[in-house]
């Protein structure tokens, strides 16, 4: 019986220029998983504020960072994933497995992917969001366009998905190891910090699991590490708007280290799974400068997994349990 795979990211513009990033943020902020403000208020706010005036500054930055004639996003996840479809061509010679990238907001959607498989006669689909630690701002998008997409089809595949892995042993492992080899090379900075993404603080108030799964990604990180509580830092970033969100904030965080006499520090940031832009523009570009700005001397951004052995590694693991699954020999 033929399987899919389907990596799913986030998403991100078709060209770095004014007009492919509204549409993209325009796609991305109408979400109302993305954005539970009032939706009357919120339109206004979006076409009156955020696209005409955020899309062209946005643009500039994809601008800086676009590579390969891609975005840092797609242009890792699409290796990630290939390397992943190698390990798994290699290991199961027998099966027939097709392994694709798809995106929650632009191209290639979820449901492009979803009928290129099942045209291709796959039977069983296994989803496998690139988000470590669940979010209802992106896990459960991805569940919502899943439903959509199986709406509207009368023969429904059998399909499941990996809903999160913060604290799989396998994520904690590969990250772990990509700071000690960042540390082996370049020496170890005084302070470790783990930046996340943040959310709205009202989304955990109301029940989402997020911030939980980011502190049990940090602890587990700095356990198998070896680092005391002296050591490492946990924040938040990305903060869009004007109402409170996770905090600690990363860009305050940074700037009270400088100011406090960290001299020297490293900065990983686990919710990503590869680099895009709030990593390379926003972390290693702006916060980077808060830092030198106030005292601060060596900035060390520690890069994501991207498409590196161990995250293939990771990605094959998280793979494997679907692909060895016997549920399909009753159909
Ligand atoms: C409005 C609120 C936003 C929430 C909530 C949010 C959650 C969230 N996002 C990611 C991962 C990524 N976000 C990226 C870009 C990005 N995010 C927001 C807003 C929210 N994100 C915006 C407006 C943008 C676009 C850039 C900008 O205008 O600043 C990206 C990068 C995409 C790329 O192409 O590089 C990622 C990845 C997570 C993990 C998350 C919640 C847990
Ligand atoms: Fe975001
Ligand atoms: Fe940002």
């Amino acid at each position: 019986m033929k399987s899919g795979i389907i990596f799913v990211n986030l998403g991100t513009p078709a060209a770095p220029n004014t007009s492919g990033v509204r549409q993209f943020l325009k796609q991305f902020l109408s979400d109302r998983r993305v954005v539970e403000v009032p939706r009357l208020l919120w339109l206004c706010i979006l076409y009156g504020i955020i696209l005409p005036f955020r899309s062209p500054r946005v643009a500039k930055a994809y601008q800086q960072i676009w590579m390969n004639d891609t975005s840092p996003l797609r242009y890792f996840s699409q290796r990630l994933v290939d390397g992943v479809a190698s390990q798994v061509a290699e290991r199961y010679p027998n099966q027939e497995i097709e392994l694709r990238l798809a995106m929650s907001y632009g191209s290639v959607s979820i449901s492009d992917t979803v009928d290129e498989l099942l045209a291709a006669g796959c039977e069983r689909l296994f989803f496998l969001p690139l988000f470590p630690q669940y979010s209802a701002t992106t896990t459960a998008a991805v569940h919502d366009e899943i439903s959509r997409v199986f709406s509207r089809r009368r023969d429904i595949p059998q399909w499941s998905w990996l809903r999160n892995y913060h604290n799989h042993p396998g994520y904690i492992e590969a990250l772990a190891e990509s700071v000690q080899q960042y540390w082996d090379e370049n020496g170890r900075g005084e302070r470790l910090l783990l930046s996340f993404h943040g959310i709205p603080k009202r989304n955990v108030d109301l029940g989402d699991p997020y911030q939980r799964h980011c502190e049990e990604t940090a602890q587990a990180l700095a356990t198998k590490l070896g680092l005391g509580d002296e050591e490492w830092q946990l924040s938040y970033q990305s903060r869009l708007g004007k109402a409170e969100w996770l905090q600690p904030y990363t860009d305050k965080t940074v700037i009270g280290l400088a100011t406090s006499g960290v001299k020297k520090l490293d900065v990983l940031c686990p919710a990503f799974a590869v680099e895009c832009l709030e990593t390379i523009e926003e972390i290693d570009g702006e916060v980077h400068e808060y830092f030198t700005e106030n005292g601060g001397e060596e900035f060390r951004y520690i890069p994501c997994l991207n498409d590196s052995e161990v995250h293939q590694n990771l990605m094959f693991l998280l793979s494997r349990s679907f692909i060895e699954e016997k549920t399909h020999l009753f159909s």
